[in-house]
């Protein structure tokens, strides 16, 4: 069939105009934050209803064209790429909530829900829907449950598996399957719904989560502290956990806050310079519990921990503070950074990074290196910035170099080469140093049974 068929037939199976090949919508569509791909889709498709989602997988198989699920698009790893002329299927026009539960809290949503109007809706019935990261105004449900997403609030709440209570899923296949039916108790043999969580749109598309809400928060309070070195962070996460339950334990270094401060709107903490800053936050729900907090930060100050500090004292001094945390991944996005994001468990957290600090200091002694993160889950972001003056092919070629010692790194650890921002076409090429091969032959294997005809999502998690 030609190019121009194909198209022809697509567009019988979406409302007329929700199929889209302008240049403009291609490549906007076709590409997600990752700036390293060229985009290339053959069209945009936007079904309206889960039997449009079904009829374009079978379309797919029939004419063997890959399939590329879209949501926000603030994917870090190309997971969301269209760059080998797929067919983009974007979920922009199934963003309904259609329906809330209040006896089991729990809210039915299309995938193209943004997460920012999930947490809304939860507001709105004095609930709460804790998965939260800065690109959540972007980001859609669909997405974060492609990519199991995490974000600043994992300490607490955990990750987006812990908030799915029921899928409904559209196979590589065609076949529609309603997973777990939303229960909290259901011992009836494999969860397939945690398969589809995760897998990055290589198995199907979920067309319909059911998405778990829990008690508000109260009187949410942050605290930025200043460490005079990387090892006193660790012990400031210990001191305060002892007596508190932390709903938020980040880090980053001077570098980091000092892009953020260079934009000009965002105040300075404090005066005090240090090399590394703790973003901390807890429910200040008591006296009791704000003394206990003061408490543990002076105790912080005497065993030299801390050099500095400040506690919010209104909403908007805790959304200030969060914003020196939450604006970083966007203000360093102007050097064309080369990102990782790695993972280990907490108490192997400052040998590893000894090590990978390491690392980077000997090889990229030009380059900008900075850290920060999800500490508290063992989890760091490390980017590499580009200099203005250098190629970006050159610049991205000499990181991938540098990979093989990182990630060896991350292997003696048994950590992970992909803490919450998904494998895609990035990290695929990585893999093995976290999944054995017997277990990458498992996931294979999975993918073969939900799509046989290898349309869906091809080339992310593993090469094709
Ligand atoms: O840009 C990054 O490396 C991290 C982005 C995001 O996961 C964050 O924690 O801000
Ligand atoms: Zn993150």
């Amino acid at each position: 069939m030609t190019h121009q068929a194909l198209i022809e037939e697509l567009k019988t199976l979406v409302d007329s105009g929700k199929l889209l090949t302008d240049t403009d919508s291609l490549a906007s569509h076709g590409i997600d934050w990752t700036k390293h791909f060229t985009p290339a889709p053959m069209a945009i498709a936007f079904p309206r209803s889960v039997e449009q989602v079904q009829a374009i997988v079978r379309w797919a198989n029939e004419c063997n064209v890959a399939l590329v699920p879209s949501g926000g698009r603030t994917g870090l790893s190309a997971a969301a790429v269209a760059a080998n002329g797929e067919v983009v299927v974007s979920f922009d026009y199934m963003n309904r909530i259609l329906e809330f539960n209040e006896m089991d809290r729990t809210v039915v949503c299309e995938p193209g829900v943004v997460t920012e109007q999930l947490q809304q809706f939860a507001q709105e019935q004095g609930l709460y829907y804790p998965v939260d990261f800065a690109s959540a105004g972007s980001s859609q449900i669909g997405g974060n449950i492609g990519t199991n997403a995490g974000g600043i609030k994992v300490i607490r709440y955990g990750m987006t598996r812990d908030w799915v209570a029921g899928l409904k899923v559209v196979t590589g296949k065609g076949e529609l399957l309603e997973l777990n039916k939303d229960l909290i108790k259901n011992a009836t043999g494999y969860d397939l719904r945690q398969l589809f969580i995760g897998a990055e749109g290589t198995l199907g598309f979920v067309v319909e989560a059911t998405m778990r809400l829990t008690r508000a928060p109260k009187n949410l309070t942050a605290m930025v502290l200043g460490a005079p070195d990387f090892d006193s962070i660790m012990p400031v996460l210990h001191a305060f956990q002892k007596e508190l339950d932390l709903t938020a334990f980040e880090f980053f270094s001077d570098k980091a806050m000092a892009k953020v401060l260079a934009r000009g709107d965002v105040p300075a903490p404090f005066d005090t310079e240090c090399p590394f800053y703790a973003l901390l936050e807890f429910e200040a729900a008591s006296e009791e519990v704000m003394d206990q907090a003061l408490a543990v930060f002076e105790r912080c100050m005497e065993e030299g921990w801390v050099l500095d500090g400040v506690m919010s004292q209104s909403e908007q001094q805790l959304e200030n503070l969060w914003k020196l945390r939450e604006y970083i991944s966007e203000t360093i996005a102007h050097w064309t950074p080369y990102k990782n994001d790695v993972s280990v468990t907490v108490g192997k957290v400052p040998a590893f990074l000894r090590d990978i600090d390491e690392i980077v200091t000997k090889n990229y002694p030009d380059f900008e290196v900075v850290w920060f993160g999800h500490i508290g889950d063992g989890n760091l972001h490390l980017n590499i910035l580009k200099p203005e003056t250098m190629d970006k092919d050159e610049f991205f070629a000499k990181c991938a170099t540098v990979n093989q010692w990182v990630f060896e790194t991350v292997q003696k650890y048994n950590g992970s080469i992909s803490a919450e921002h998904g494998v895609g076409m990035t990290k695929r090429d990585y893999l093995y140093y976290s999944r054995s091969a017997e277990e990458i032959a498992v996931m294979k294997a999975v993918k073969a049974v939900f799509d046989p005809n290898g349309i869906m999502n091809p080339g992310k998690i593993f090469a094709v």
